[in-house]
C-alpha cells in the first residue's frame, strides 16, 4: 500500500524561533532512527535558514514568495518530489513568517488531493515580546496576522520568554489562552523544552490515516472535525480581489498576497566594518522586523550569519557549505528600501 507521509507545518511570525524548533525537531526524529525531510519557504530571494538544517536532511527550498500565495502551485510538485525521490517518513514545512495559516492549511489540503499525506494540526511559534507589544496596541496589519497564526496553531510555543519582564509570561499565557481555548501552550527559551509536549498537542488530524484529506473548500479550516480551529475571519484590504491561483484555477475565495511585505536584498561587494554593521544594526526602522544574512566583516577572521528578530541581533560564525555569496535580506513593512541600500553601500565604501 501506498505510504502516508506526515506532514508537520510550522508557523509563527518573522523570527519567532520557527528554525530554531525546526533543528531541535530534526535531531530528535534522527535519533529516534526516522527520516524527516523539509520544504522551506522563504519569501525573500535567498534561504539562509538552510545552512542552519544538517546537510543529511533532504531538503526542497522555496523561495522568493509564500506557498500560501505567490508560490502556491509549486508546493505540490516540491512535495511529489521530495516524496519520490527521499521517500522521508515525515514532511516538516517552515512557512514565511509572513504566511496566513488558513491559506498555508489550504494550499497543503490541495495537495493531499494528489498524495497521500496525514496533515497533522499547526505548530504556532509566538515571540513573547513582540506579541506583548502588538497586544497592547491592538491594530495593524501585523497584528491581525500574528492572530491568525495563534488561532490556527493546535500548540502555541511560547518562544522567547527569557525577554519578558518578571510576572508577563502569565499574563501573555492568559491571553493567548482567550484567543485560541483549544491549543496548549508551551512556554520555552530558545524552543527548548521536551519535544514530545510539543508532538502530542500535535493530535492526529485525521481519525481514518489512510484516506487523503479532502481539500477544504474556500479556506483551509477544517471547523467540520473539530481540528483546526482557525478563525475565519478575513482581512480583506490584505486580499488581492480578483487574483488567481498560481495553478490557473479561477477561486471563489480570493488568497492572499502579502503586498504590505517589503522585502529588500543585499548584495555585498566585499567585507564591511563590524561595528559599522553593528550601528547600522541598532538604528534599523522600526518597521523592519526581521534581517539575517552572511558577512564577511574586514575586523574578523571568519564569515558569520546574522540574525535580526524584533530588535534582537544575533552572530553566528558560520562556514557555509560551497558558494554562498555574502548577503543580507531585510523583511518589514513599508520600509524605504533605498535608504537600507544606501546605508549599506556607504558601509561598502568605507572599507
Ligand atoms: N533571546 C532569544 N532569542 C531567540 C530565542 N529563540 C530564537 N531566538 C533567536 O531569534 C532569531 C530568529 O530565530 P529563528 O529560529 O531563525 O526564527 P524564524 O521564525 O525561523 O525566522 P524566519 O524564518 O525568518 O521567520 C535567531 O537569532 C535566534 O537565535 C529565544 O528563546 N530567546
Amino acid at each position: 500500500m501506498e505510504k502516508i507521509t506526515p506532514v508537520y507545518i510550522l508557523s509563527g511570525f518573522l523570527g519567532s524561533g520557527k528554525t530554531t524548533l525546526l533543528q531541535r525537531l530534526l535531531a530528535l526524529w534522527q535519533e529516534r532512527g526516522l527520516r524527516p525531510a523539509v520544504i522551506m519557504n522563504e519569501i525573500g530571494d535567498v534561504n539562509l535558514d538552510g545552512l542552519l538544517v544538517s546537510s543529511d536532511v533532504p531538503m526542497a527550498e522555496m523561495i522568493g514568495g509564500c506557498i500560501c500565495c505567490t508560490i502556491r502551485g509549486d508546493l505540490s510538485v516540491q512535495m511529489a518530489e521530495l516524496i519520490s525521490k527521499e521517500q522521508p517518513d515525515l514532511i516538516v514545512i517552515e512557512a514565511t513568517g509572513a504566511g496566513n495559516p488558513l491559506e498555508i492549511f489550504d494550499a497543503v489540503t490541495e495537495v493531499s488531493l494528489y498524495l497521500k499525506l496525514d496533515i497533522k494540526p499547526m505548530i504556532t511559534v509566538v515571540d513573547a515580546l513582540h506579541f506583548a507589544d502588538l497586544y497592547a496596541s491592538q491594530k495593524g496589519k501585523t497584528y491581525r496576522l500574528m492572530l491568525e497564526q495563534i488561532r490556527c496553531g493546535s500548540v502555541l510555543v511560547l518562544n522567547k520568554i527569557d525577554l519578558l519582564k518578571e510576572g508577563q509570561e502569565q499574563e501573555i499565557r492568559g491571553q493567548l489562552q482567550k484567543l485560541n481555548p483549544y491549543a496548549d501552550i508551551i512556554s520555552t527559551v530558545k524552543c527548548g523544552v521536551n519535544l514530545d509536549k510539543i508532538l502530542s498537542g500535535v493530535k492526529d488530524s485525521h481519525p481514518q490515516n489512510d484516506q487523503p484529506l479532502q481539500a477544504a473548500k474556500g479556506c483551509g479550516c477544517n471547523d467540520g472535525e473539530g481540528h483546526h480551529h482557525c478563525s475565519h475571519h478575513h482581512d480583506h484590504d490584505h486580499h488581492n480581489e480578483g487574483e488567481q491561483r498560481e495553478s490557473g484555477e479561477k477561486d471563489a475565495h480570493p488568497h492572499a498576497s502579502h503586498e504590505h511585505v517589503t522585502v529588500y536584498t543585499h548584495y555585498f561587494h566585499g567585507p564591511i566594518d563590524s561595528n559599522d554593521f553593528e550601528q547600522f544594526i541598532a538604528e534599523l526602522p522600526r518597521d523592519i522586523y526581521r534581517g539575517k544574512g552572511i558577512l564577511q566583516f574586514s575586523d574578523t577572521a571568519s564569515r558569520f550569519l546574522f540574525q535580526y528578530a524584533y530588535r534582537e541581533a544575533d552572530y553566528l560564525k558560520i562556514t557555509p557549505q560551497g558558494e554562498v555569496p555574502d548577503v543580507a535580506v531585510f523583511i518589514g513593512e513599508h520600509f524605504d528600501k533605498n535608504l537600507i541600500a544606501k546605508r549599506l553601500n556607504d558601509l561598502e565604501q568605507r572599507e
